[in-house]
Protein backbone atom coordinates (compact mmCIF):
# COMPACT_ATOMS: atom_id res chain seq x y z
CA UNK A 1 0.00 0.00 0.00
CA UNK A 2 1.56 3.49 -0.82
CA UNK A 3 0.60 6.31 1.69
CA UNK A 4 -1.11 9.28 -0.29
CA UNK A 5 1.03 12.72 0.42
CA UNK A 6 -0.50 16.20 0.79
CA UNK A 7 -4.17 15.36 1.23
CA UNK A 8 -6.19 17.61 3.47
CA UNK A 9 -8.73 16.03 5.08
CA UNK A 10 -11.58 17.88 6.38
CA UNK A 11 -14.60 16.39 8.49
CA UNK A 12 -18.00 18.45 9.40
CA UNK A 13 -20.41 17.82 11.84
CA UNK A 14 -23.02 18.98 14.39
CA UNK A 15 -22.46 16.41 16.77
CA UNK A 16 -19.12 15.86 17.52
CA UNK A 17 -20.32 13.83 20.96
CA UNK A 18 -21.02 11.30 18.86
CA UNK A 19 -17.81 10.67 16.75
CA UNK A 20 -15.63 7.72 17.76
CA UNK A 21 -12.85 8.76 19.81
CA UNK A 22 -10.64 6.24 18.26
CA UNK A 23 -11.30 9.31 14.85
CA UNK A 24 -10.80 12.04 16.87
CA UNK A 25 -6.95 10.68 18.16
CA UNK A 26 -3.76 12.66 16.74
CA UNK A 27 -2.47 11.53 13.38
CA UNK A 28 -6.47 10.91 12.57
CA UNK A 29 -8.94 13.63 12.61
CA UNK A 30 -6.92 15.56 15.32
CA UNK A 31 -7.32 19.27 14.96
CA UNK A 32 -11.06 20.18 16.24
CA UNK A 33 -12.24 23.98 15.51
CA UNK A 34 -15.76 24.61 16.79
CA UNK A 35 -18.06 27.41 15.28
CA UNK A 36 -20.00 29.19 17.85
CA UNK A 37 -23.48 31.24 16.74
CA UNK A 38 -22.42 34.32 15.37
CA UNK A 39 -22.37 37.44 17.52
CA UNK A 40 -24.19 40.69 16.31
CA UNK A 41 -21.69 41.47 14.10
CA UNK A 42 -20.87 38.26 12.18
CA UNK A 43 -24.53 38.34 11.41
CA UNK A 44 -24.61 41.69 9.58
CA UNK A 45 -21.59 40.13 7.71
CA UNK A 46 -23.61 36.79 6.65
CA UNK A 47 -26.66 39.15 5.93
CA UNK A 48 -24.77 41.22 3.67
CA UNK A 49 -23.35 38.62 1.97
CA UNK A 50 -26.51 36.66 1.60
CA UNK A 51 -28.31 40.40 0.22
CA UNK A 52 -25.26 41.09 -1.90
CA UNK A 53 -26.75 40.11 -5.18
CA UNK A 54 -30.65 41.52 -4.27
CA UNK A 55 -28.88 45.00 -3.78
CA UNK A 56 -26.96 44.83 -6.92
CA UNK A 57 -30.15 43.97 -9.02
CA UNK A 58 -31.70 47.09 -7.06
CA UNK A 59 -34.09 44.29 -5.40
CA UNK A 60 -33.79 45.17 -1.84
CA UNK A 61 -35.44 48.10 -0.39
CA UNK A 62 -34.53 50.95 1.16
CA UNK A 63 -36.15 50.76 4.16
CA UNK A 64 -34.10 46.99 4.81
CA UNK A 65 -31.78 47.83 7.82
CA UNK A 66 -29.90 44.79 8.02
CA UNK A 67 -28.20 45.73 11.40
CA UNK A 68 -31.84 46.09 13.03
CA UNK A 69 -32.04 42.52 11.35
CA UNK A 70 -28.88 41.01 12.86
CA UNK A 71 -30.21 42.55 16.71
CA UNK A 72 -33.24 40.47 15.92
CA UNK A 73 -31.61 37.51 14.92
CA UNK A 74 -30.23 36.80 18.16
CA UNK A 75 -28.81 32.46 18.53
CA UNK A 76 -29.39 32.41 14.40
CA UNK A 77 -26.97 30.26 12.60
CA UNK A 78 -25.68 31.50 9.16
CA UNK A 79 -27.42 28.74 7.76
CA UNK A 80 -30.17 30.20 8.94
CA UNK A 81 -30.04 33.69 8.23
CA UNK A 82 -29.36 32.36 4.56
CA UNK A 83 -32.88 30.62 5.42
CA UNK A 84 -34.21 34.15 6.40
CA UNK A 85 -33.19 35.88 3.64
CA UNK A 86 -34.44 32.84 0.89
CA UNK A 87 -38.33 33.05 3.22
CA UNK A 88 -37.99 36.88 3.14
CA UNK A 89 -37.54 36.82 -1.07
CA UNK A 90 -40.45 34.19 -1.04
CA UNK A 91 -42.87 36.64 0.58
CA UNK A 92 -41.60 39.24 -1.50
CA UNK A 93 -42.28 37.05 -4.83
CA UNK A 94 -45.54 36.08 -3.61
CA UNK A 95 -47.05 39.49 -3.31
CA UNK A 96 -45.11 40.59 -6.19
CA UNK A 97 -46.88 38.01 -8.12
CA UNK A 98 -50.44 39.08 -6.55
CA UNK A 99 -49.85 42.66 -7.32
CA UNK A 100 -49.58 41.40 -11.01
CA UNK A 101 -52.88 39.23 -10.86
CA UNK A 102 -54.78 42.24 -9.16
CA UNK A 103 -53.55 44.64 -11.72
CA UNK A 104 -55.27 45.42 -14.93
CA UNK A 105 -52.22 48.07 -15.87
CA UNK A 106 -49.87 45.88 -16.95
CA UNK A 107 -47.44 48.85 -17.56
CA UNK A 108 -47.23 48.44 -13.87
CA UNK A 109 -44.08 48.42 -11.79
CA UNK A 110 -43.05 45.01 -12.03
CA UNK A 111 -39.97 45.05 -9.82
CA UNK A 112 -39.64 42.89 -7.16
CA UNK A 113 -38.91 44.18 -4.24
CA UNK A 114 -38.00 42.57 -0.94
CA UNK A 115 -38.78 44.69 1.62
CA UNK A 116 -38.00 44.93 6.19
CA UNK A 117 -41.82 43.88 6.94
CA UNK A 118 -40.72 41.00 4.45
CA UNK A 119 -38.02 40.13 6.96
CA UNK A 120 -40.25 41.15 9.94
CA UNK A 121 -42.77 38.51 8.98
CA UNK A 122 -40.62 35.94 7.82
CA UNK A 123 -38.85 36.08 11.18
CA UNK A 124 -42.37 35.77 12.89
CA UNK A 125 -43.43 32.89 10.87
CA UNK A 126 -40.64 30.97 8.95
CA UNK A 127 -37.43 31.05 9.99
CA UNK A 128 -36.82 30.29 13.97
CA UNK A 129 -32.99 29.23 15.43
CA UNK A 130 -32.44 25.67 16.28
CA UNK A 131 -30.72 26.55 19.38
CA UNK A 132 -31.50 29.50 22.38
CA UNK A 133 -34.87 29.74 22.95
CA UNK A 134 -38.19 31.75 21.61
CA UNK A 135 -38.99 34.12 24.48
CA UNK A 136 -42.71 33.22 23.56
CA UNK A 137 -42.21 29.61 25.27
CA UNK A 138 -40.95 31.26 28.09
CA UNK A 139 -44.16 32.84 28.36
CA UNK A 140 -45.88 29.72 28.60
CA UNK A 141 -43.96 29.14 32.55
CA UNK A 142 -45.57 32.50 33.39
CA UNK A 143 -49.25 32.22 32.16
CA UNK A 144 -50.78 34.46 35.04
CA UNK A 145 -47.28 36.96 35.27
CA UNK A 146 -44.93 37.41 37.64
CA UNK A 147 -47.46 39.52 40.92
CA UNK A 148 -44.77 41.29 43.59
CA UNK A 149 -47.11 39.68 46.39
CA UNK A 150 -44.47 40.64 49.17
CA UNK A 151 -41.36 42.46 49.83
CA UNK A 152 -39.85 38.48 49.74
CA UNK A 153 -40.54 38.18 46.14
CA UNK A 154 -39.12 41.70 45.45
CA UNK A 155 -36.31 40.96 47.26
CA UNK A 156 -35.42 36.99 45.43
CA UNK A 157 -35.92 39.01 42.17
CA UNK A 158 -33.33 41.54 43.19
CA UNK A 159 -30.95 39.01 44.19
CA UNK A 160 -31.16 37.29 40.63
CA UNK A 161 -30.36 40.40 39.10
CA UNK A 162 -27.00 40.58 40.83
CA UNK A 163 -26.78 36.89 40.61
CA UNK A 164 -27.26 37.06 36.60
CA UNK A 165 -24.90 40.41 36.56
CA UNK A 166 -22.40 38.38 38.55
CA UNK A 167 -22.38 35.71 35.40
CA UNK A 168 -22.30 38.21 32.96
CA UNK A 169 -19.18 40.17 33.51
CA UNK A 170 -16.78 38.44 36.56
CA UNK A 171 -13.99 36.39 35.76
CA UNK A 172 -13.97 34.76 39.02
CA UNK A 173 -17.08 32.92 38.51
CA UNK A 174 -18.39 32.04 35.10
CA UNK A 175 -20.43 29.06 36.62
CA UNK A 176 -23.28 30.13 39.16
CA UNK A 177 -25.97 27.56 40.06
CA UNK A 178 -28.77 28.88 42.05
CA UNK A 179 -31.26 26.03 43.72
CA UNK A 180 -34.80 27.59 43.90
CA UNK A 181 -37.19 25.60 46.29
CA UNK A 182 -40.66 26.14 47.73
CA UNK A 183 -43.59 23.98 48.12
CA UNK A 184 -46.55 22.17 45.28
CA UNK A 185 -47.24 25.58 42.94
CA UNK A 186 -45.33 27.91 45.23
CA UNK A 187 -44.59 29.46 41.64
CA UNK A 188 -40.72 27.61 41.26
CA UNK A 189 -41.03 27.32 37.56
CA UNK A 190 -42.51 30.76 36.79
CA UNK A 191 -39.88 32.49 39.13
CA UNK A 192 -37.17 30.29 37.34
CA UNK A 193 -37.97 31.51 33.64
CA UNK A 194 -38.76 34.89 34.80
CA UNK A 195 -35.10 34.98 36.24
CA UNK A 196 -33.71 33.43 33.05
CA UNK A 197 -35.91 35.63 30.85
CA UNK A 198 -34.76 39.22 32.86
CA UNK A 199 -31.30 37.88 32.56
CA UNK A 200 -31.22 38.79 29.08
CA UNK A 201 -28.73 35.77 28.40
CA UNK A 202 -29.31 35.10 24.68
CA UNK A 203 -29.17 31.20 24.71
CA UNK A 204 -31.83 29.84 27.71
CA UNK A 205 -32.64 26.31 27.65
CA UNK A 206 -35.86 25.04 30.27
CA UNK A 207 -35.43 21.39 30.97
CA UNK A 208 -38.98 19.87 32.36
CA UNK A 209 -39.90 16.57 32.79
CA UNK A 210 -42.94 16.38 31.06
CA UNK A 211 -40.69 15.90 27.80
CA UNK A 212 -39.33 12.94 29.15
CA UNK A 213 -42.43 11.58 30.27
CA UNK A 214 -41.97 7.38 29.31
CA UNK A 215 -38.40 7.44 28.49
CA UNK A 216 -36.56 4.74 30.26
CA UNK A 217 -33.85 5.09 32.58
CA UNK A 218 -31.12 4.38 29.27
CA UNK A 219 -33.02 6.79 27.40
CA UNK A 220 -32.51 9.49 29.57
CA UNK A 221 -28.52 8.23 30.09
CA UNK A 222 -26.34 10.92 30.56
CA UNK A 223 -22.73 9.86 29.88
CA UNK A 224 -19.44 11.79 30.48
CA UNK A 225 -17.10 11.90 27.56
CA UNK A 226 -13.35 13.08 27.74
CA UNK A 227 -12.21 14.94 25.16
CA UNK A 228 -8.30 14.51 25.11
CA UNK A 229 -7.26 17.29 22.96
CA UNK A 230 -9.11 19.85 25.47
CA UNK A 231 -9.00 18.00 28.80
CA UNK A 232 -12.63 18.97 28.93
CA UNK A 233 -15.65 16.81 30.00
CA UNK A 234 -18.67 17.30 27.97
CA UNK A 235 -21.81 15.38 28.81
CA UNK A 236 -24.99 14.63 27.35
CA UNK A 237 -27.91 14.68 30.02
CA UNK A 238 -31.04 13.17 28.75
CA UNK A 239 -31.67 11.63 25.06
CA UNK A 240 -35.41 10.71 23.95
CA UNK A 241 -36.32 9.51 21.24
CA UNK A 242 -37.88 12.85 19.87
CA UNK A 243 -35.52 15.28 21.83
CA UNK A 244 -31.94 15.82 22.82
CA UNK A 245 -31.04 17.86 26.06
CA UNK A 246 -27.82 18.84 25.73
CA UNK A 247 -26.14 21.15 28.10
CA UNK A 248 -23.14 21.42 26.43
CA UNK A 249 -25.49 23.00 23.25
CA UNK A 250 -25.21 25.82 25.74
CA UNK A 251 -21.50 25.87 25.43
CA UNK A 252 -22.42 27.88 22.09
CA UNK A 253 -23.29 31.04 22.79
CA UNK A 254 -20.79 32.47 25.33
CA UNK A 255 -23.65 33.55 27.69
CA UNK A 256 -26.25 30.72 28.99
CA UNK A 257 -28.94 29.82 30.90
CA UNK A 258 -30.35 26.22 31.91
CA UNK A 259 -33.33 25.77 34.00
CA UNK A 260 -33.55 22.57 35.03
CA UNK A 261 -37.53 22.29 36.16
CA UNK A 262 -38.35 19.91 38.94
CA UNK A 263 -35.20 17.79 40.06
CA UNK A 264 -37.23 15.42 41.52
CA UNK A 265 -39.63 14.65 38.90
CA UNK A 266 -36.55 14.31 36.70
CA UNK A 267 -34.33 11.91 39.01
CA UNK A 268 -37.87 10.03 38.86
CA UNK A 269 -38.08 9.81 42.69
CA UNK A 270 -40.66 7.98 43.52
CA UNK A 271 -41.17 8.57 47.63
CA UNK A 272 -43.10 4.62 48.25
CA UNK A 273 -39.38 3.00 48.75
CA UNK A 274 -37.49 6.15 47.85
CA UNK A 275 -35.94 4.99 44.61
CA UNK A 276 -34.30 7.59 42.26
CA UNK A 277 -32.41 7.54 39.16
CA UNK A 278 -28.68 8.28 40.90
CA UNK A 279 -27.26 8.87 37.15
CA UNK A 280 -29.44 11.86 36.30
CA UNK A 281 -28.63 13.00 40.01
CA UNK A 282 -24.81 12.72 39.45
CA UNK A 283 -24.72 14.33 35.66
CA UNK A 284 -27.47 17.09 37.43
CA UNK A 285 -24.45 17.56 40.38
CA UNK A 286 -21.49 17.78 37.46
CA UNK A 287 -23.73 20.55 35.63
CA UNK A 288 -23.47 22.21 38.71
CA UNK A 289 -19.97 22.23 39.34
CA UNK A 290 -18.36 22.16 35.75
CA UNK A 291 -16.69 25.22 34.35
CA UNK A 292 -17.71 26.02 30.84
CA UNK A 293 -15.49 26.12 28.51
CA UNK A 294 -12.95 29.30 28.34
CA UNK A 295 -15.06 32.29 27.39
CA UNK A 296 -18.43 30.53 28.04
CA UNK A 297 -20.50 31.79 30.99
CA UNK A 298 -23.34 29.46 32.20
CA UNK A 299 -26.46 30.01 35.21
CA UNK A 300 -27.91 26.71 36.14
CA UNK A 301 -31.18 27.90 37.88
CA UNK A 302 -32.81 24.40 39.24
CA UNK A 303 -36.29 23.86 41.19
CA UNK A 304 -37.43 21.61 43.54
CA UNK A 305 -40.55 20.86 46.08
CA UNK A 306 -38.52 18.52 47.91
CA UNK A 307 -35.78 20.68 49.97
CA UNK A 308 -35.57 17.77 52.68
CA UNK A 309 -34.59 15.00 49.40
CA UNK A 310 -32.01 17.02 48.22
CA UNK A 311 -30.34 17.59 51.12
CA UNK A 312 -30.62 14.41 52.31
CA UNK A 313 -28.83 13.50 48.56
CA UNK A 314 -26.17 15.81 49.06
CA UNK A 315 -27.56 17.92 46.05
CA UNK A 316 -28.08 21.00 48.00
CA UNK A 317 -24.40 21.55 48.33
CA UNK A 318 -23.31 21.53 44.90
CA UNK A 319 -25.52 24.79 44.51
CA UNK A 320 -23.77 28.20 44.72
CA UNK A 321 -26.80 29.83 45.55
CA UNK A 322 -30.65 28.55 47.54
CA UNK A 323 -33.55 30.94 47.13
CA UNK A 324 -36.80 29.60 48.85
CA UNK A 325 -40.36 30.73 47.68
CA UNK A 326 -42.78 31.37 50.77
CA UNK A 327 -46.39 30.50 50.43
CA UNK A 328 -48.67 33.28 50.73
CA UNK A 329 -50.33 34.72 54.13
CA UNK A 330 -53.99 36.70 54.11
CA UNK A 331 -52.31 40.06 53.47
CA UNK A 332 -50.41 38.64 50.17
CA UNK A 333 -53.68 37.12 49.63
CA UNK A 334 -55.23 40.51 49.24
CA UNK A 335 -52.49 42.39 47.17
CA UNK A 336 -52.54 39.34 44.52
CA UNK A 337 -56.49 39.67 44.29
CA UNK A 338 -56.09 42.95 43.81
CA UNK A 339 -53.53 43.10 41.39
CA UNK A 340 -55.70 40.28 39.30
CA UNK A 341 -58.45 42.29 39.51
CA UNK A 342 -60.31 39.31 40.84
CA UNK A 343 -63.74 39.98 41.86
CA UNK A 344 -65.31 43.61 42.78
CA UNK A 345 -64.14 46.01 45.37
CA UNK A 346 -66.66 45.01 47.45
CA UNK A 347 -65.81 41.44 47.35
CA UNK A 348 -62.58 42.08 47.78
CA UNK A 349 -62.94 44.54 51.08
CA UNK A 350 -65.24 41.47 52.67
CA UNK A 351 -62.53 39.05 51.74
CA UNK A 352 -59.77 41.08 53.18
CA UNK A 353 -62.22 41.59 56.35
CA UNK A 354 -63.01 38.20 56.49
CA UNK A 355 -59.26 36.29 55.62
CA UNK A 356 -58.54 39.12 58.92
CA UNK A 357 -59.31 36.56 61.75
CA UNK A 358 -58.04 33.47 59.95
CA UNK A 359 -53.93 31.94 59.86
CA UNK A 360 -53.46 31.02 56.11
CA UNK A 361 -50.85 29.69 53.72
CA UNK A 362 -51.51 29.13 50.17
CA UNK A 363 -49.44 28.26 47.01
CA UNK A 364 -49.56 31.07 44.28
CA UNK A 365 -50.98 28.78 42.08
CA UNK A 366 -53.81 26.89 44.11
CA UNK A 367 -54.92 30.23 45.04
CA UNK A 368 -55.01 31.18 41.29
CA UNK A 369 -56.77 28.05 40.88
CA UNK A 370 -59.78 28.94 43.69
CA UNK A 371 -60.22 32.51 42.38
CA UNK A 372 -60.89 30.75 38.45
CA UNK A 373 -63.61 28.65 40.69
CA UNK A 374 -64.85 31.46 42.55
CA UNK A 375 -65.60 33.44 39.69
CA UNK A 376 -67.81 30.57 37.46
CA UNK A 377 -70.33 31.47 40.68
CA UNK A 378 -73.35 33.80 40.34
CA UNK A 379 -71.62 37.15 41.19
CA UNK A 380 -73.25 37.62 44.70
CA UNK A 381 -72.26 34.15 45.68
CA UNK A 382 -68.51 34.43 44.66
CA UNK A 383 -66.54 35.89 47.48
CA UNK A 384 -68.15 33.48 50.04
CA UNK A 385 -67.40 30.51 47.62
CA UNK A 386 -63.83 32.00 47.44
CA UNK A 387 -63.36 31.95 51.17
CA UNK A 388 -65.02 28.46 51.29
CA UNK A 389 -62.59 27.24 48.89
CA UNK A 390 -59.72 29.09 50.18
CA UNK A 391 -60.07 27.29 53.90
CA UNK A 392 -60.85 24.04 52.35
CA UNK A 393 -57.68 23.99 50.51
CA UNK A 394 -55.49 25.44 53.14
CA UNK A 395 -57.17 22.53 55.31
CA UNK A 396 -55.79 20.12 53.28
CA UNK A 397 -52.11 21.40 52.97
N1 LIG B 1 -44.73 36.02 42.31
C1 LIG B 1 -44.99 34.93 41.60
N2 LIG B 1 -44.12 33.94 41.61
C2 LIG B 1 -44.35 32.83 40.89
N3 LIG B 1 -45.45 32.61 40.16
C3 LIG B 1 -46.36 33.56 40.11
C4 LIG B 1 -46.17 34.77 40.83
N4 LIG B 1 -47.24 35.53 40.60
C5 LIG B 1 -48.05 34.84 39.79
N5 LIG B 1 -47.53 33.66 39.48
C6 LIG B 1 -48.19 32.63 38.63
O1 LIG B 1 -48.40 31.48 39.44
C7 LIG B 1 -48.20 30.27 38.68
C8 LIG B 1 -47.14 29.46 39.39
O2 LIG B 1 -47.07 28.19 38.81
P1 LIG B 1 -45.71 27.33 38.70
O3 LIG B 1 -45.98 26.21 37.76
O4 LIG B 1 -44.56 28.21 38.43
O5 LIG B 1 -45.54 26.78 40.18
P2 LIG B 1 -44.60 25.56 40.62
O6 LIG B 1 -44.19 25.84 42.03
O7 LIG B 1 -43.51 25.35 39.64
O8 LIG B 1 -45.65 24.37 40.56
P3 LIG B 1 -45.39 22.79 40.78
O9 LIG B 1 -45.01 22.61 42.22
O10 LIG B 1 -46.74 22.20 40.45
O11 LIG B 1 -44.30 22.40 39.83
C9 LIG B 1 -47.80 30.72 37.29
O12 LIG B 1 -48.94 30.69 36.47
C10 LIG B 1 -47.34 32.17 37.48
O13 LIG B 1 -47.57 32.95 36.30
Amino acid sequence: MNPLNNMLIIGMTNRHDMIDEALLRPGRLEVHLEIDLPDEVGRLQILSIHTHKMKDSQMLSDDVDLGKIAELTENFTGAELAGLVRAALSRALVRHKDQLQARSDVEADHKILVCFQDFKESLENDTKPAFGFQRENLKYFMSHGIIEWNNGITRILEKSAVICDQVRSSNRTPLVSVLITGGVGSGKTALATKIADDSGFPFIRVCTPDNLIGSSEAEKCQYFKKDEKRNERSFVLCITQTKTYRFFDSYKSPLSCVVVDDIERLIDYNPHGSKFSNLVAQALMILCKKRPPLGHRLLVIATSSNDDLLSKMDIEKSFDSHIKIPLLNAEAINTVLEEMKAFTPEDRSRISENLQKRKISISIKSLIRIVAAAEQEEPEMRHSSFISLLVDEARLK
